[in-house]
Formats: structure tokens, C-alpha cells, sequence
């Protein structure tokens, strides 16, 4: 069997190795003539998955390490016998851990304690649910809208998007981008609604880039800078705006859902497919090949003040800072959209924040709630 995986994928070689021939290519290199003599291809987000590529191949199998299935032409596949699969919830806890290392950031830089504060989460599937979850531990009010789900389970305590964004201090956009249908995400948030938010709201898009109309948050932030953006996801991708770039508060390349840990479980799932369609047995397990974590514990003496404590074991594991400088340095030195992927190839190495154990000597303050709402190990230890 030929397989053709994309060079961003942890642990080809180990899941993929034993079918047949790997050949690792760039995303955005992937094209007809690559794939034409493949039996199986696995890709990401980059790589458009259509008739334009896969007529005239040998392309059974069709897997991608991802969440988000908008680059796939799922109809195609359906049509033309080829299997598919994503990744469902593979790099959920990596967007979970961007948005609080996002968060705290803006909380430290602008005096605020999220303990207290209303938190909007659109679209409540795996990272929505999962920020829900981690939220719960930390005194916020968290209002939660997902229509489709609201109307399949009669979900009573979900609010309208309109009632969500009058009420929510923060808005966290988790939904997938669809185009069309009833439930379209496609400029969710319009001119309109961003017009209509209430200054000072902190505004996350972690979903997709075109659920918030760029042009017109551009032209919001141009008029008055009293919103806290952050923008992990962009409407045309790779090559951004790049006066609205200038205009936020952290800027970083899609790479929310990039810690080795998503990566990894993302191989592991599109494997699992491939097994299942090929009829083969799925004997490789994720936990026998997972590099150990490079921090794997802090100890807090009973001196540590709560947040300051807080702020560094999340700023240990995954700081997004990090990101927005090596993005600024990147774009300066190879333009937008090449520094953009260069950035996204390139990426260091980043853990998630349950592969790290806090030993805390004492229980000050709610600090352990609050480590455990962000999503830490934590043990309480008096020795
Ligand atoms: N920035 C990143 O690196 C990154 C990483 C992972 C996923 N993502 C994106 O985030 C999206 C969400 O990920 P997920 O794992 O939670 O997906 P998911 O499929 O588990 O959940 C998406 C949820 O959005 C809801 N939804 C659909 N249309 C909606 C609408 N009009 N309004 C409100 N909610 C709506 C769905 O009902 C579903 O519950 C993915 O589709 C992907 O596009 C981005
Ligand atoms: O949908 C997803 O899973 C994410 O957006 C994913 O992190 C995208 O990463 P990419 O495939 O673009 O490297």
C-alpha cells in the first residue's frame, strides 16, 4: 500500500509504518498529480480534499488529523466510495488551554479576576463542552448557545446568540464553519453584532475564521479600540488582514489546537479508521509510544500567593505569549502569509496542562480549583 501523509503529522511512520510506504509531502504541496498513485491519504486543514484531487487516483482512504472538516468535500467522497475520517476532539484541550493562557494574560494586563465574570461559549460541542467543564471550577457564570443541540436534546438553559452576546463579558466562538443550511456559521458574528457589542467585551475566535465577519471587525476596531480581541482563526488563511492583524490583542497563526498531545491523539484516530476500513486490527496504542512530559511536576510551598501561583504553572506548560512574538517575528521577516505556515511548521514543542502535576503544601485561596479548573493535575500534600 502507498500512503501519502503530510509532513505536520507526529507518528506517521509508528501508526502508518507497518502498511506500506509513507511519503511525507507539505500541505499546501499535496496536489493531483502527488496523490494519483496513493492507496491511502492523510492530511490537515490545509490541504483541500475535492474531485480536483482525487479523480483519476487510486485514493481509497481519506483520513484528517483534525477536528474541522470545512476543507473536505465530504459529498465527493460519499459519491466516489472513498472512506473518511476525522479526528473528533483530538486537539480539544489544547484550544481549552489556549483560551485561559489567553485569558489570563488579558486578566493580568488589564486588572480583572475571571472569578466573577460572564463567560458566552458558542458552539458547545468537544472544546466548548470541555471549556464549559474547566470554567465550572473557577466562579465564572458560563452562558452557553448551540442551537443545533439546543433543538436535537430540547435544551431549555442554552440562550440564543442575540441574548448570549447582550449578557456575556467574554465571547469564546468554538463552531465549525458552515456555509450554508439553517444553522450556517458563516459570519456569525456580521456587522451587526459586532457593531453591537458592548465596549470593553473580550471577544476569542478559536473556531473558524469566517464565523466573524474580519472586514467588519476591522472596521469596528478602527472606529474605537474598546473590545479585547483575540484571534487564533482568520478569514483567508494564510494570507490575513493585515491592518486587522495590527489591530488586535493577540494575534496567533491557527495554532490553538497545535500541542503535540492533539497531534498525536489526531494520528491515532485517523489510524483507527484506516484499520477498521482496511479490515486490519488496530494493535498501536498512543500511550506506548507518547514522549514523557518535559515538565512533569511543580511544587507549590505554602508561601505561593494563589494567583500568582496560578499564573506561573500556566505559564510553565503553555504561555501564549510565546506564540504571538515568534508570529510577529515570523511575519516581519517573510511577509503575512509565509511566515503564517512557516510558523505553523515550525512549531516548538507544547504540552498540555493535565500532563502537569502541581504538589500544593496548602489549600490558600481556592488555588486548588482553580489549578484543577485550568485543567492541572493537582495533589494536596502536607509533607
Ligand atoms: N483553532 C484551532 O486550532 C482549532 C482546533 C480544533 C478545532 N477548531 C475548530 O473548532 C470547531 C469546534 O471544534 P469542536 O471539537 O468543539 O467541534 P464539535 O463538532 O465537537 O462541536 C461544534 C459545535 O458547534 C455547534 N454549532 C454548529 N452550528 C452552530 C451555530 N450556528 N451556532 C452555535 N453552535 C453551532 C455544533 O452543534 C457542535 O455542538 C471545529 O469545527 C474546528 O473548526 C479549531
Ligand atoms: O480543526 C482542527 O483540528 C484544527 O483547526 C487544527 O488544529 C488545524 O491544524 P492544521 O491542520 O491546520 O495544522
Amino acid at each position: 500500500m502507498r500512503i501519502l501523509v503530510d509532513e505536520n503529522i507526529p507518528l506517521a511512520d509508528e501508526f502508518f509504518g507497518e502498511l506500506g510506504e509513507i511519503t511525507r509531502l507539505p500541505g499546501r504541496d499535496i496536489d493531483a498529480a502527488a496523490v494519483r498513485d496513493q492507496d491511502l491519504l492523510v492530511v490537515r486543514s490545509i490541504t483541500r480534499v475535492d474531485a480536483a484531487l482525487l479523480d483519476g487516483s487510486r485514493v481509497r482512504f481519506v483520513g484528517t488529523c483534525t477536528i474541522g472538516t470545512d476543507h473536505v468535500d465530504l459529498d465527493y467522497l460519499h459519491e466516489a466510495g472513498i472512506g473518511f475520517a476525522n479526528a473528533p476532539g483530538c486537539n480539544a484541550d489544547s484550544v481549552v488551554d489556549y483560551v485561559l493562557s489567553s485569558l489570563l494574560l488579558l486578566a493580568e494586563e488589564d486588572g480583572f479576576h475571571l472569578a466573577g465574570k460572564t463567560i458566552g461559549i458558542v458552539g458547545v460541542g468537544n472544546v466548548g463542552s470541555r471549556l464549559a467543564e474547566r470554567l465550572d471550577d473557577l466562579d465564572v457564570e458560563c452562558l452557553l448557545c448551540d442551537p443545533p443541540r439546543a433543538e436535537a436534546e430540547g435544551r431549555e438553559d442554552f440562550l440564543s446568540l442575540d441574548a448570549l452576546l447582550e449578557r456575556a463579558e467574554i465571547v469564546c466562538l468554538h463552531t465549525p464553519l458552515v456555509t450554508e443550511g439553517e444553522h450556517a456559521t458563516r459570519h456569525l458574528l456580521d456587522a451587526s453584532r459586532i457593531e453591537a457589542l458592548a465596549p470593553g467585551t473580550v471577544l476569542i475566535n478559536a473556531g473558524r475564521g469566517a464565523c466573524v465577519d474580519n472586514q467588519a471587525l476591522r472596521v469596528r476596531l478602527q472606529r474605537a479600540s474598546d473590545l479585547r480581541v483575540v484571534l487564533d482563526v482568520w478569514e483567508n488563511e494564510p494570507g490575513i488582514d493585515a491592518a486587522l492583524y495590527d489591530l488586535v490583542d493577540i494575534a496567533t497563526p491557527h495554532i490553538a489546537g497545535h500541542s503535540i498531545d492533539g497531534k498525536m491523539r489526531g494520528t491515532e484516530l485517523v489510524y483507527q479508521a484506516a484499520m477498521r476500513q482496511f479490515g486490519l486490527p488496530a494493535r498501536k496504542k498512543l500511550g506506548q509510544l507518547k514522549p514523557d512530559p518535559w515538565l512533569r511536576k511543580i511544587v507549590l510551598t505554602p508561601w505561593a500567593p494563589p494567583l500568582e501561583a496560578l499564573s506561573l504553572c500556566t505559564r510553565a506548560c503553555y504561555d501564549v505569549r510565546r506564540d504571538m512574538l515568534a508570529f510577529d517575528r515570523y511575519r516581519r521577516r517573510m511577509g503575512m502569509a509565509t511566515g503564517f505556515d512557516a510558523y505553523r511548521a515550525e512549531y516548538p514543542l507544547r504540552r498540555e496542562f493535565s500532563t502537569l502535576r502541581v504538589e500544593l503544601k496548602q489549600n490558600k485561596g481556592g488555588l486548588r480549583d482553580a489549578l484543577e479548573g485550568f485543567g492541572f493535575k493537582v495533589k494536596l500534600s502536607s509533607k
